[in-house]
């Protein structure tokens, strides 16, 4: 049996609710600067114990309520964030649209990000010049607005470049994160045509998404994931049905309990 294309193993990934809190003087004197007396008693796991294959060709939604470790798990996968326990291999190189953007920095102009991420992700001199038009075009960028930094562009101008540019790569994993959500309806249709050819092209995708229409649409499979716990592994259609069963139970209990306080 060949290979799967991720696997990943009992993965666990802790973060601090405070890591941004800033340690006054008095705690730095008493313990140093390099110690976080607060380290221990405010990390939580974001997610734990996760463990699923994916095999070439397959398409999986991730589903779940906000905050439930979806992103971060995808981000685990994309090697951006690593594991605080188990394991993940992924074999063959990835093509992330995580975080709606796809890296771009906000001081470079339309142009200089696709050239600078399009070469970040392996694209050569070569390639980039050859699709970058085809590129703008996709993203329906005006001609002006290619040499203007991105900072100026509104958040689906950046999207749709993102996308644009992060589906011409040929890598076989892709990992989308919400950013069918972001478009508009005529480029969220550009997008689809984009994703069935790269499916029909044997690769594998794995798709974070609140929309049931989506997710549906491209995948086989669905990971249900709760409070940072795999809980489901199954076909896409039992993953949403068992998500919006429990989504209901909980709007049916909060109903109760306002009905109980009126
Ligand atoms: N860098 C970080 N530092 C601290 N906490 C984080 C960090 N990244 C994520 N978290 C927390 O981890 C949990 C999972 O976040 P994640 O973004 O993976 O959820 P999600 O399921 O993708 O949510 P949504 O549907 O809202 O996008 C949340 O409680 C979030 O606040």
């Amino acid at each position: 049996m060949a290979e799967p294309v991720i696997e990943a193993k009992g993965l666990g990934v802790k973060f601090a609710m405070n890591r941004r809190r800033k340690r006054s003087m008095r705690e730095m004197f008493i313990h140093g600067t390099k110690r976080d007396p607060n380290k221990g008693e405010t990390d939580f796991w974001a997610l734990r114990n996760v463990s699923f294959d994916v095999a070439k060709g397959e398409c999986v939604g991730i589903v779940g309520k906000n905050g439930t470790g979806k992103s971060t798990l995808l981000k685990m996968i994309a090697g951006v964030l690593i594991p605080d326990e188990g394991t993940v291999t992924v074999r063959g190189k990835v093509a992330p649209l995580l975080e709606l953007r796809a890296g771009f920095n906000d001081q470079l102009t339309g142009r200089e990000n696709v050239n600078l991420v399009g070469s970040l992700h392996g694209m050569s001199p070569k390639t980039l010049e050859e699709k970058f038009d085809e590129i703008v075009d996709f993203a329906e960028i005006k001609p002006g607005f290619i040499d203007t930094p991105v900072r100026h562009y509104s958040s689906g101008m950046k999207v749709r470049l993102g996308f644009a540019l992060i589906s011409q790569l040929e890598h076989p994993v892709m990992l989308v994160d919400e950013v069918l959500a972001v478009g508009d309806k005529s480029f969220r249709n550009k997008c689809y045509d984009a994703i069935d050819r790269m499916l029909a092209n044997e690769r594998t995708m794995v798709l974070v998404s609140h929309s049931e229409g989506d997710l549906r649409r491209f995948c086989n499979r669905g990971l249900y994931v709760r409070q940072g716990e795999l809980v489901l592994d199954t076909d896409i259609k039992a993953a949403l049905e068992a998500y919006n069963a429990d989504t209901k139970a909980e709007i049916d209990k909060r109903k109760k309990k306002d009905g109980k306080a009126a």
